[in-house]
């Protein structure tokens, strides 16, 4: 039997003979490092076979590292991790990515980057070359910097005197990377070094409260992250966190929601509330593709009243389908009682990760206490994967779906730090609104706990196969007349 190394190292080697052998005969390119990113040196992962392929040698890179780095090296990449987070936030905000751009692939020194950004040069050296011995820059010569494919994610591709002049509206018109990023190095960053204090303090170790967010503690006030941003002085802020969460829409496939579920299976004229809607963006596509659905998409009052744009979204995009009633826009707090009996389905998209269990538990009494024995309950949220290989991930409860796809053994079942995405954004959820993505077991006991049964996950192929799953469930059926809670 061989070390687990060689095991490791065989895995990534059959994997990159895959890669360049599929590449090859499909004409496509692996990425240079060095050049900048651009949606198409990303389309080599469009293939499921690279894509896989791609994890695979990431992963094991990763854990051949683990292996021999020395630990306490590794160990301090994570404890220096908020050191390399306050460099890259220096480069973002003095528009660093930008001024690189301009200088092309022979770099930008110091001193000429200080004279366009007003920074410190021998600071500035200081945080790039971090950065560049993680890729994110590279030095090109001693104290000549220029971007990598991963430093020009960060690019608004605006001038760079246009933002350095107007660094307020510099993420406006962006796809809202550099937005995204800015955001998660401000209210979050700050809201992580409270971690352990919101922790230690009895009085908020076990809250589910929104406002006992170690953030909250950060700004020193009992406040929700939406009450923060309504105050005047955080208007670039709340715009800022608009654009990045646009930008993380965009990256959704438009029409998840098609196969969330069997829609097609529902009868003629089946009811479809989509509860916590937003501006109908999920519901679109359903009323446009299955024609003999009702749907009714509620949000809150306040959202309703702001987007009079959402009538226009509609009037624009399928102008029969609110004339006629096909498609109902409501204004209603999934904490109160809901008003839509014994409807076919209860759509809740991206909802339960915003609150803690007892506030997910309110949402889905209150469900549960409307649904009628054919209602299903249909979420679409992140599933996280278990880091460990287990073929019962779902606690031996037999869900169908509910086991993700697993990396190779002696890999890290969930491919390690190549699938961290989901895991950092259920630390960014905590950090910001102490609520939480959940493992599928969680999903379960929350669901069971308030009358609903888990009968299958729905899993997307390819891709990130944590982020965005459906899971169904039906009303727990009571002996008797009610619930069986
Ligand atoms: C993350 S968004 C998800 C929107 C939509 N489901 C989607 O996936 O596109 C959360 C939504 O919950 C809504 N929301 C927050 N509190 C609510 C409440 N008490 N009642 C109803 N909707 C609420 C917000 O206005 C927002 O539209």
């Amino acid at each position: 039997m061989s070390s687990p190394a060689r095991q490791v190292l065989d895995l990534l080697s059959a994997s990159l003979s895959t890669l360049e052998k599929t590449c090859k005969e499909k004409g496509l390119k692996v990425p240079d490092l060095h050049a900048p990113f651009h949606p198409e040196t990303e389309a080599f992962r469009g293939d499921p076979t690279i894509a896989e392929a791609a994890n695979v040698i990431s992963a094991a890179a990763l854990q051949l590292a683990a292996i021999f780095t020395p630990p306490q090296v590794s160990l301090y990449h994570i404890v220096g991790g908020h050191f390399k987070s306050a460099a890259l936030r220096v480069c973002i905000e003095s528009s660093v990515t930008e001024i690189l751009r301009e200088g092309g692939p022979d770099g930008v020194h110091i001193n000429d980057i200080a004279a366009k950004n007003g920074q410190d040069p021998q600071k500035l050296g200081r945080f790039l070359r971090i950065l560049a011995s993680h890729h994110v820059y590279r030095e090109v010569k001693p104290n000549v910097f220029a971007n990598t494919r991963i430093s020009s994610m960060l690019d608004t591709l605006k001038p760079s005197q246009d933002v350095i002049a107007s660094p307020e509206t510099k993420h406006d018109g962006t796809f809202g990377l550099a937005a995204l990023a800015s955001h998660h190095l401000d209210e979050p960053f700050k809201g992580s070094a409270y971690a352990w204090e919101t922790l230690a303090d009895p009085a908020t170790v076990k809250s589910g409260e929104p406002d006992a967010s170690p953030f909250a503690r950060a700004i020193g006030r009992k406040e929700t992250l939406w009450q923060f941003y309504e105050r005047p002085e955080n208007a670039f802020k709340q715009r800022r966190f608009n654009i990045g969460m646009q930008g993380i829409q965009a990256l959704q496939p438009p029409d998840a929601s098609l196969g969330a579920f069997d829609w097609k299976g529902l009868p003629k004229g089946a009811v479809v509330v989509d509860v916590g809607g937003g501006v109908g963006t999920s519901a679109l596509p359903l009323a446009r593709d299955f024609p003999d659905l009702q749907i009714v998409v509620q949000d809150l009052p306040a959202l309703y009243v702001m987007f009079t744009k959402l009538a226009q979204l509609w009037a624009k995009e399928m102008p029969d389908a609110v004339k006629s009633g096909r498609v109902k826009l409501e204004a209603q707090d999934f904490f109160a009682p809901q008003p839509h009996q014994g409807v076919d389905v209860f759509f809740v998209k991206q909802i339960m990760h915003d609150w803690s269990d007892e506030y997910c538990s309110k949402i889905l009494k209150q469900l549960r206490a409307a649904a009628a024995p054919k209602t299903k309950l249909v979420m679409m949220e992140s599933v996280m994967p278990f880091a460990c290989h287990d073929p019962s991930a779902d606690g031996g409860r037999g869900i169908p779906g509910s086991v993700p796809r697993e990396a190779p053994a002696p890999l890290l079942a969930n491919y390690g730090a190549v699938n961290e995405m989901g895991y950092n954004a259920d630390i960014d959820m905590f950090l910001l609104f102490n609520s939480q993505e959940r493992t599928i077991v969680h999903f379960d006991d929350l669901l069971r706990s308030n009358g609903w049964q888990v009968t299958r996950v729905n899993r997307r192929e390819g891709g990130d196969s944590t982020f965005l799953q459906s899971i169904e469930a039906i009303p727990i059926e009571k002996a008797g007349g009610s619930p069986r809670l």
